[in-house]
């Protein structure tokens, strides 16, 4: 096997001389794929660079690795008592990315390299220059380094981020909310308004810095709490610190308030209407209270169902006279944190539909700022199967959202049970460690420009390490998240 001979193409990092010997191209070549034995460091995942006699340099990425051997099963068996030599290569398949041609575009080469030709290790400026990773931190959340190559910092572009929706999907403990923490960091560095859905109350501690580790000084970040600027609101202040957020009663249908209990419909719509209808003639606002006062003076037993149930709603305290303002909730280049800890299932999807459609309707008014709707537990309030009164509304955000900027934000450990309507509509997605069958195939099914390695790659990420595609990001790249500038809220409960 011969070297091919490098030519000069125009740009500085041509010369071969400076790059590290990995490989030699042997077998069938294809434009988009070919093989090479291992000669030297080698890892799947890593970047390569081919001279193409005809188009210059060219990038690729290894795919696979195998170790290759003329051992075969019987010939093991035969020989496991005596000392024998096995031969044996190690062989990768790169995936081909392509070139920049002169006027910047990424191109395939049309022919084949040369088998014989040389495999490069790299260089990390070529990567980013074929790739297109650009430095956008005027305009762009910093969310870590391109995976093994902690030189290359990445970038997403946050009004693409708005836009055009993201969705970040998981298997639980994989670093979901650590890396939700990170986006929201960016959103708050960069003054986006943002409004989060938090089921756990795990995001409060953004107000906190996190305590400085080496891998701050290595990803160039500081820590940092960003008290003044979050805003937290929760339906039940007795179990949780924040504002009270309540909705207005006479805003509710009598059928959405019924939606709220587990009661049978038919046998209380009627008579639930009636009441509701009768304190509209008389004012403009009522409280639960009112509700049951006109029901209990029916004096009928057989309302006694609908009663209990008013109560407990009444408890909850999420309705009152006036509900909480949304221009209070929503403030220019602030987070506020919807804490629904504690809060009851039914409950939850209420403040999330009502909650959703608000954003949306003020927003068609231009009434807020531009926003990004965070929704974390995404599968609880948009589920692929079965009902949920807020999956209509987060719907039409995915699918109008964009046209009056309002973005959505989906989070999710079980990609496969999201409505996949939402999903579709989300162009950035950042995938963390995933191994549910499922959920692979989910994803699989909504993410462009996957490779089989890559797929593989997904189930064995380690914590902290996301797949990032759409947005500005011109393919799928694996990044290395950047550690938290603000305490991480989400740490598991030690039971010892
Ligand atoms: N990028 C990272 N760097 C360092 N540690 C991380 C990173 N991402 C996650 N971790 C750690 O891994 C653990 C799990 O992360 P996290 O709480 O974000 O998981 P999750 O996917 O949100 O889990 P769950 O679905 O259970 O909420 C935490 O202890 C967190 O500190």
């Amino acid at each position: 096997m011969s070297e091919v001979e490098v030519k000069h193409l125009g740009e500085g990092y041509m010369d071969s001389a400076s790059l590290k010997k990995v490989g030699v191209i042997y077998g069938d070549v294809g434009t988009t794929q070919f093989t090479c034995n291992v000669i030297g460091n080698l890892e799947q995942g890593d970047y390569v660079q081919v001279y193409h006699e005809r188009f210059g340099w060219v990038l690729g990425k290894v795919d696979e690795i195998k170790r290759k051997t003329n051992l075969t099963l019987e010939k093991a068996i035969k020989l496991q008592d005596d000392d024998f030599t096995v031969k044996e290569i190690v062989a990768a398949t790169v995936v081909v990315i392509g070139y920049r041609d002169e006027r910047g575009l990424l191109q395939f080469p049309r022919t084949p390299f040369n088998v014989g030709s040389i495999v490069y290790k790299a260089e990390e400026e070529f990567i980013k220059k074929v790739i297109g990773i650009k430095d956008i931190r005027e305009k762009g959340a910093y969310i870590g380094r391109l995976y093994r190559y902690r030189k290359i910092p990445i970038y997403l572009d946050i009004n693409v981020m708005v836009q055009k929706h993201v969705s970040i999907l998981a298997k639980t403990g994989a670093g979901k909310s650590y890396l939700t923490g990170v986006l929201l960091e960016e959103f708050l560095k960069h003054n986006v308004t943002a409004v989060v859905i938090d089921p756990h109350g795990e995001y409060i501690s953004l107000r906190t810095p996190s305590k400085k580790t080496k891998l701050h000084q290595e990803f160039g970040v500081l820590p940092r709490g960003y008290e003044g600027k979050i805003n937290v609101f929760t339906p039940d202040v007795q179990l949780n610190k924040g504002k009270p957020l309540k909705f207005t009663l006479s805003s509710m249908t009598s059928r959405e308030l019924l939606n709220l209990m587990n009661l049978d419909a038919r046998q209380y719509l009627i008579p639930l209407r009636k009441a509701m209808d009768l304190l509209k003639t008389s004012r403009q606002y009522y409280t639960i209270k009112d509700v049951m006062r006109v029901l209990e003076s029916e004096e009928n037993n057989a309302l006694q169902p609908l009663l209990s149930q008013l109560e407990y709603l009444d408890e909850m305290g999420i309705f009152d006279k006036r509900g909480t303002k949304i221009n209070e909730i929503v403030q220019r280049g602030k987070l506020s944190i919807i804490n629904l800890r504690g809060v009851p299932p039914d409950i939850q999807e209420l403040v999330v539909q009502r909650l959703s459609m608000a954003l949306f309707e003020l927003r068609k008014r231009n009434k807020i700022p531009p926003l990004m709707l965070v929704v974390e537990e995404a599968h609880n309030y948009a589920p692929q199967q079965g009902t949920s009164s807020s999956t209509k509304i987060l719907r039409t955000i995915a699918s109008e959202g964009r046209k009056f900027g309002l973005g959505l934000c989906i989070i999710s450990q079980r990609p496969a049970k999201v409505d996949k309507n939402i999903l579709s509509q989300c162009n950035t997605q950042i995938i963390l460690r995933v191994t549910n069958p499922n959920d692979l195939r989910a994803i699989g099914n909504s993410v462009e420009g996957l490779t089989k390695g890559s797929l593989e790659e997904i189930q064995r990420l380690p914590v902290g390490v996301a797949l990032v595609t759409g947005g500005n990001i011109p393919m799928p790249l694996f990044v290395e998240i950047r550690p938290r500038e603000t305490k991480h809220g989400g740490e598991s409960v030690k039971v010892v």
